[in-house]
């Protein structure tokens, strides 16, 4: 089975906030995202590239995933932002705004002319109409192994920004494309991740968002704020109930009697084969949530 890595909760962090970077190594986030784009202001780009490299190189961030988000290629920036974040070898570099695959091809040439090390692989946020338009091209674009195209993370500010709509409770205007753009990451076996929350004093109102992006089928939410991030590990892990019943349909299966069978009855409800392949997941997940502490 392919390793299961907990995304439950992926923390932004300015790169020009030298606090906020230190932070990072002691907060319970599965992700760290260290920014040089949207949380920093222009004349503040250089100082956040040469902090975030020096944060990335020294290490001592633990379990934790470090992402470091670049300004596009299309912006003063990028450029020297990718050629930095290659050059202090973080897990992944999470593009923005990309629209078409033609950007990963571009990336992923320029990785390998670095020789960039095989562990860095590539994040795209989905945040511009033309991605949801694009949504599968983009998604196919990881069957080539030189985009090392690993995880998809909604833009929900950028997409509000750019279609006019509204970030309402519920996220109605946005759940098509928020569907769309989960299907297409799963049909090429990536990983997706949920937009952000921006009312910080909003605890219900944050929780519920979580739940529905964990419904959707998200593997965690992308988050501003070290308080948000207990809230996003609950709703993203399995809890006890789950993975008791997760234990007790891959125990049926196992079960010599049930050998020849393709569906069960376990506690008044219908188990197939494809539920113990899905309980294998919620505990291999619980396992690896476990490890962490
Ligand atoms: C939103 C904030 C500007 C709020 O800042 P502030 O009011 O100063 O926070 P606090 O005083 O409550 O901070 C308490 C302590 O926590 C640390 N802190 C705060 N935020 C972070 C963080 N993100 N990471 C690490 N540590 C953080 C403070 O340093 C305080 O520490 P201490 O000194 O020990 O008390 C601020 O939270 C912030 O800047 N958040 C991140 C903003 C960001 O990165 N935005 C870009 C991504 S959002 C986005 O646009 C996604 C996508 O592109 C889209 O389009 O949707
Ligand atoms: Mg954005």
């Amino acid at each position: 089975m392919t390793e299961i890595r907990p995304r439950r909760s992926a923390l932004y962090m300015p790169g020009s906030n030298a606090r906020a970077l230190e932070k990072a190594r002691s907060l319970p986030a599965d992700v760290v995202i260290l920014d040089l784009e949207d949380a920093v202001a222009p004349d503040a780009k250089e100082t956040a590239r040469a902090q975030v490299s020096a944060a990335v190189t020294a290490g001592g961030f633990g379990p934790r995933e470090v992402i470091v988000r670049v300004n596009g290629l299309d912006t003063p920036w990028g450029e020297e932002d990718l050629a930095a974040a290659i050059a202090c070898v973080p897990d992944a570099i999470l593009l923005p705004k990309v629209s078409t695959p033609a950007v990963l091809a571009t990336v992923g040439r320029r990785l390998a002319t670095a020789g960039a090390p095989h562990k860095i692989r590539i994040w795209a946020m989905v945040e511009t109409p033309l991605a949801i338009l694009n949504i599968a091209q983009i998604a196919a674009a990881a069957a080539d192994q030189a985009t090392r195209l690993e995880c998809f993370v909604m833009g929900t500010n950028d997409l509000a920004k750019e279609t006019g709509a509204r970030l309402v409770p519920g996220r109605a205007p946005m759940l098509p494309w928020l569907a769309t753009s989960l299907a297409a990451a799963r049909a090429h076996g990536l990983s997706i991740l949920d937009g952000v929350y921006n009312n910080l004093s909003d605890a219900e109102g944050f929780a519920a968002e979580c739940a529905e992006g964990r419904d959707m089928g998200f593997d965690g939410k992308t988050l501003i704020h070290p308080g948000q991030i207990a809230a996003a590990n609950a709703a993203f892990a399995p809890d006890e109930a789950e993975v008791a019943r997760a234990r007790a349909i891959i125990a049926t299966f196992d079960a010599p009697e049930n050998a020849g069978k393709g569906a069960v009855n376990l506690d008044g409800r219908m188990v197939e084969r494809l539920h113990a392949e899905m309980a294998r997941r919620t505990v291999g997940l619980a396992e690896a949530i476990a490890v962490r502490g």
